[in-house]
């Protein structure tokens, strides 16, 4: 018997920040005693899909991120994992597995279109969003997994480390800051996320070179936990690994982890008007513009 569940999601555009659970339909399997039992949703807006299917036994959500080509993340995307990870609180999941929907990219970071010929005001919008739906990921109750089943440049690496596990598809795939390469600066709080990951030694060599790294190479300094041959390996490794949690108290396994992230977390909760205030001096000066518009170019050359 499997019971299957929708998220009915109120869309003008862009979702609405939350998620009603319907219960849509009871049905029968026939011959079948192993399917996934679970609730099954799928998003779908201009800004991006994002599946999630939740294991009804383990409580473990898997989310999907679908913004084709690349899964950049413009503002509306983020806005929808922002308010799927709401929802997930909401509905007190027990784990999150995060990853992509798309072959080859678990996403290429921020949407370069956003910073390019931006005005003040959509980057303010934009910026803004990316923090709050940043500090979201990083300060979950429940545990994350980062899935990460493609490139994963760029923010697409701060999504990534932001999950407290990292399982990566090897051996095609890279991962990692690349800002300096693009002739701009990671913000303070990618820097501290970094560090926090690496240890400084690590996170300097690997930041100031704008390395990309490949998935065994990630797995040497410890950017990510497991490398794994499949997706289907992958999906085992990361139930397993929240299937720990199963019998640890949730409070006392939250209050660690914010314990331990706090320091992360404050440091752009108190900054955030200075973080904005730097990104909008640098990203609007006209030559960080000109070198986005070249990579740009680049980039729709290949
Ligand atoms: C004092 C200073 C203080 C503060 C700092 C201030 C500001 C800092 C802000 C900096 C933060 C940056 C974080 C980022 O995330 S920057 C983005 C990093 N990402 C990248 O560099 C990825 C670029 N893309 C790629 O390398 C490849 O596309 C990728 C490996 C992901 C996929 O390769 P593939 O061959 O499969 O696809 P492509 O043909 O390259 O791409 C398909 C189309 O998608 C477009 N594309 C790709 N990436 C992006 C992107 N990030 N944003 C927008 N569009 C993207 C690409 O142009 C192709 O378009 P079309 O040709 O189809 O039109």
């Amino acid at each position: 018997m499997i019971i299957s569940f929708h998220y009915n999601i109120g869309n003008q555009g862009i979702f609405h920040n939350s998620i009603m659970f319907v219960k849509k339909a009871l049905f029968a399997v026939p011959n079948s005693k192993s399917l996934p039992i679970g609730l099954v949703a799928r998003f779908s807006s201009a800004t991006g899909d994002i599946g999630v299917t939740v294991n009804d036994k383990t409580g473990v959500a898997t989310v999907k991120l679908q913004r084709a080509p690349v899964n950049s993340l413009n503002t509306g995307f983020l806005k929808n994992i922002e308010s799927t990870l709401d929802s997930l609180e909401k509905e007190k999941a027990r784990g999150l597995i995060l990853t992509s929907g798309l072959p080859k990219i678990f996403t290429a970071g921020l949407d370069i279109l956003e910073l390019y010929n931006c005005t003040t005001e959509s980057l303010t919008t934009f910026w803004t969003q990316l923090q709050s739906t940043w500090l979201k990921l990083h300060a979950t109750s429940f545990p994350s997994v980062a899935l990460i089943n493609g490139h994963a440049p760029g923010a697409g690496c701060q999504l990534a480390m932001s999950c407290e596990y990292r399982i990566m598809l090897g051996p095609k795939y890279t991962i990692g800051l690349n800002e300096t390469k693009m002739g701009i600066i990671a913000p303070f709080w990618f820097v501290d996320t970094m560090i926090d990951t690496l240890g400084p030694r690590q996170a300097e060599l690997a930041l100031t070179s704008g390395k990309l790294f490949t998935s065994s190479e990630a797995l040497k300094v410890g950017l990510i936990d497991e490398e794994v041959g499949s997706e289907e390996e992958g999906v085992a490794k990361a139930e397993a690994f929240l299937s720990q949690y199963a019998t640890i108290p949730g409070t006392a396994r939250k209050l660690t982890k914010l314990m331990i992230r706090e320091k992360t977390i404050s440091n752009l909760v108190k900054n955030k008007d200075k973080d904005l205030k730097n990104v909008i001096d640098l990203i609007t000066s006209a030559q960080v513009q000109k070198g986005l518009g070249l990579y740009l170019q680049s980039l729709k050359k290949k």
